[in-house]
């Protein structure tokens, strides 16, 4: 992959061990972007503008015309550059679980101060706010600004549901969200900086091993890209991904249940704000076999059901291996084929 403009470089993609290939990026008024959209492919789109007015969007405009409020802002575990997300709700069934991040509320003159004045063996800082009225005026004028026609058109076409949420996402350099779906599409706005994102589509879901429903990291993949433990892991071996680039200006459409791991990468500051939408109805007819999003949301069914029933997460394991041991080997076909 190579840089549009010169304004990154190839040396600062990490390195991992799976092969990679290119998501496209086309022009918005390319036809080929709602074709991407509608079979829930991932495309970069450019010339959007759908959040022009925060191109400006830097931490000295931000710092001048942000409110008081406090934000929210994650600190990684000791000199870590990963933010794994994770539900606190979840925390109190799994007792020795230990966040990789930590949530620091603070003002933005506060972060901005911390990001500025950062020593290598400080706690790197990413700040995840959701955009709402508390923000200030100057940015809510900037917000009312986006280009909610185009992105509505999105909505409408594609037969989402309401937009649920913008989180403003204010990163240092180098941090690495790592790879997690999230169960909402997502059109995710750069604005400033560079960020690499690296997906994996859904069908990927058995090479990347997510974590339990229950357990506070659910959605979250268990591999360590950095140190990938093959034995624990094996079919990660298996993983084929695809990346691109995104820059100031551009869009990139993130479908419900992709798998995504994002890099800043180096040039200072990045800034992004998510435009995320409920999925689509249900289909009024449903045909077969089922696609691996529909698998998804299946197998995170049964999970949740069982947690229910057993009234235990932890005896979910026990239960789905005498479901599955000596009885359903991984293809059935064999026997269980209708004539
Ligand atoms: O940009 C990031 O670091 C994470 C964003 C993300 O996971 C999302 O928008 O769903
Ligand atoms: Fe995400």
């Amino acid at each position: 992959m190579t840089s549009t403009g010169g304004e990154w470089d190839a040396s600062q993609l990490r390195e991992y061990p799976f092969p990679l290939e290119n998501i496209p990026r086309l022009d918005v008024n390319d036809p080929e972007v709602g074709r991407c959209i509608a079979q829930t492919q991932p495309v970069v789109i450019t010339g959007s503008k759908l959040a022009e007015p925060a191109l400006k969007w830097n931490l000295d405009y931000l710092q001048e015309h942000l409110g008081q409020c406090m934000f929210n802002v994650f600190a990684a575990k000791g000199t870590g550059h990963k933010f794994m997300y994770y539900d606190p709700k979840k925390a109190a069934n799994c007792k020795d679980f230990e966040p990789q991040m930590h949530a620091v509320d603070m003002t933005f003159p506060e972060f901005v101060h911390r990001f500025r004045t950062s020593k290598p063996e400080d706690s790197r800082l990413y700040l995840q706010q959701a955009l709402n009225d508390t923000v200030g005026t100057a940015i809510v004028d900037d917000f009312v600004n986006f280009n909610w026609s185009w992105v509505t058109a999105q909505q409408r076409t594609h037969d989402w549901g309401p937009l649920t949420s913008n989180l403003l996402l204010i990163s240092m350099e180098g941090n690495v969200t790592p790879a997690h779906y999230d169960e909402q599409e997502n059109l995710f706005a750069q604005v400033q900086g560079y960020k690499r994102v690296i997906m994996f589509p859904p069908s990927q879901f058995g090479c990347l091993y997510p974590f339990p429903v229950n357990h506070p990291c659910d959605r979250q993949s268990q591999v360590d890209f950095d140190n990938p433990d093959y034995e624990k892991f094996p079919k990660f071996r298996n993983a084929k991904g695809l990346q691109a680039v995104v820059g100031p200006g551009d869009v990139i459409y993130i479908p419900m249940y992709w798998w995504h791991h994002i890099e800043s990468l180096l040039g200072g500051e990045t800034v992004s704000v998510t435009f995320w939408y409920k999925t689509s109805r249900i289909p009024q007819t449903i045909t077969y076999p089922l696609s691996p999003q529909q698998k998804v949301c299946i197998m995170r069914n049964i999970e949740k059901m069982l947690g229910e029933a057993l009234k235990d997460p932890a005896e979910i394991g026990s239960l789905l291996h005498t479901l599955v041991q000596g009885r359903y080997p991984a293809d059935t076909r064999d026997f269980m084929s209708p004539t």
